[in-house]
């Protein structure tokens, strides 16, 4: 199993002795990794509550959940999920009180484990049964979560009526919980006066049938605005498998996604917190800049991939005087300081719902235009792409090195080639990558986080523009023959 990373700097020592631990899973998780991992925790002598089907905030939130009945706060969370990734991947998300752990705590943890595993006798899961200590009790923990969420939206409305039960149009918010987590639309929009129906993909299954379980998938995303026009309904909502991500479409079809939900959710909160510093990752638009710092009066921090990254520099900011309430990334991870800085997609659109619970108490016809507006005068490029060139690593020219070795010379290589061309400009701030305006757009070349792969985003205002953008890419990559450029001039052909 992988170790999926999770968000927070508390110290290994801490966390090494859970006291009483809790697991869930999503769907694949229940079938492949509850059993195993209850029977470890408890084989040492420690107390499990099972959770079963839920979702990674949740988890982290039943670490703050005071309710002496359902023995919670618990000690520290496990979520079995591998999120939007195939069926036959899995891994293991850690929280404590603090937040998830980090990459040190995991290698700690695994560490660990591996010690342990070595020094044990290997018994049979029969003998591990039989020395098992602790207790294991299942504790509906989604219902209390769900019945909190509604709680905040019903406070947004004022505790006036039900909440913000979108009636216009026929009234309905549509889910697409791409056949894991629909179960909790019964628990948080229903009570909260919302028709559903209409909603889809609602059986939870691990095989994922029906798409990619990714709000920045392009078939995810056009499933849901279907069903948003099939309903008339004022809003759709979409999650990732394990909720930490989600998306939503507003009636007229228009997707709040990517830069733009990252420009709804800056709109809300500064709002909140005038001119705080909104932290995203390395992709976002030059429009969401000016969005951000021009018409909202914010200031856009662009700092590197990985919710991770956004969410430590996020509270990094903050220690050092800047304040910000916002990390997110435009895979849809988006984190805030009043929620305990936890990446949850359940969470944001508790915010979208707010927002138009409250508007709905001025005007009981308002619908989804009400958000729609917030990111009026974004302004957006006609051509997005992300293109993909991977590293050969078993390639003679790497000479022996690694893939992340030969990334950093095309990258440098790039830099080089940009400095002669004066249609080019080099981003004054950035930190991964080489990122560079020209045409009236901009490209970004970077290590991918995980894989031999350097990713490629452009934007500009005409494909004119992107091809001039992709060739002054061309044409310092294509030194470099451990690079399959095929995709690049795939692009550049069409
Ligand atoms: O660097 P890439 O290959 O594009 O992957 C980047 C992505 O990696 C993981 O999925 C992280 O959870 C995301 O937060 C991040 O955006």
């Amino acid at each position: 199993m992988a170790a999926a990373q999770g968000s927070s700097d508390v110290s290994s020592s801490a966390k090494v002795d859970f006291l009483k631990l809790q697991n869930g899973s999503d769907i694949r998780g229940v079938a492949v990794g509850g059993v195993e991992v209850t029977l470890g925790i408890t084989t040492a002598g420690h107390d499990v509550l099972q959770f079963g089907l839920a979702s990674t905030p949740a988890m982290f939130n039943s670490t703050l959940t005071e309710d002496e009945i359902n023995h919670l706060p618990v000690d520290g969370a496990i979520m079995i999920t591998a999120s939007h990734l195939p069926y036959n991947r899995n891994g293991l998300k850690f929280f404590t009180s603090a937040g998830g752990l980090n990459k040190a705590d995991i290698k700690d943890i695994l560490e660990h484990a591996s010690r342990i595993y070595e020094d044990s006798s290997h018994g049979s899961t029969q003998e591990l049964e039989q020395a098992s200590k602790g207790e294991v009790s299942n504790v509906d923990y989604m219902s209390i979560y769900a019945s909190d969420l509604v709680k905040a939206v019903r406070k947004s409305a004022g505790n006036k009526g039900r909440g913000p039960g979108p009636r216009r149009r026929g009234g309905a918010v549509i889910g697409d919980a791409p056949a894991r987590q629909g179960y909790k639309l019964d628990k948080v929009l229903k009570p909260l006066g919302a028709i559903t129906t209409g909603s889809q993909f609602l059986e939870p299954d691990g095989m994922f049938p029906n798409h990619i379980p990714n709000p920045e998938d392009k078939t995810a995303m056009k499933a849901i605005t279907q069903a948003v026009a099939d309903n008339k309904a004022d809003l759709g909502i979409i999650f990732d498998t394990d909720v930490d991500r989600s998306a939503a479409v507003d009636s007229s079809g228009r997707e709040l996604n990517r830069n733009r939900l990252i420009a709804l959710m800056s709109a809300i909160v500064l709002e909140e917190h005038p001119g705080t510093t909104i932290v995203t990752d390395s992709v976002t638009s030059d429009g969401l800049t000016t969005f951000i710092e021009n018409k909202l009066g914010g200031k856009h921090h662009r700092f590197k991939r990985g919710y991770k990254n956004v969410i430590d520099e996020a509270i990094r900011l903050n220690t050092i005087g800047e304040e910000s309430h916002l990390a997110m990334e435009t895979s849809g991870h988006g984190a805030l300081k009043e929620n305990h800085w936890l990446d949850d997609g359940a969470y944001l659109m508790v915010k979208l719902l707010n927002k138009l619970a409250a508007a709905r108490i001025l005007n009981p016809n308002v619908g989804s235009k009400v958000l729609t507006d917030l990111v009026e005068g974004l302004e957006e490029a006609s051509v997005t792409v992300e293109i993909r060139l991977k590293i050969d690593q078993n390639h003679a020219d790497l000479k022996g090195g690694s893939f992340r070795d030969y990334g950093e010379a095309v990258l440098k290589h790039l830099e080089n080639s940009i400095s002669k061309d004066e249609h080019l400009c080099k981003a004054p701030k950035n930190y991964e990558g080489v990122r560079v305006s020209g045409y009236g757009g901009w490209f970004l070349l970077r290590l991918s986080l995980h894989d031999p792969v350097l990713p490629l985003n452009i934007e500009a205002p005409s494909k004119d523009d992107a091809i001039k953008l992709g060739l002054a890419v061309l044409t310092a990559v294509s030194e470099f023959p451990a690079l399959d450029i095929t995709a690049l001039n795939k692009f550049l052909q069409q």
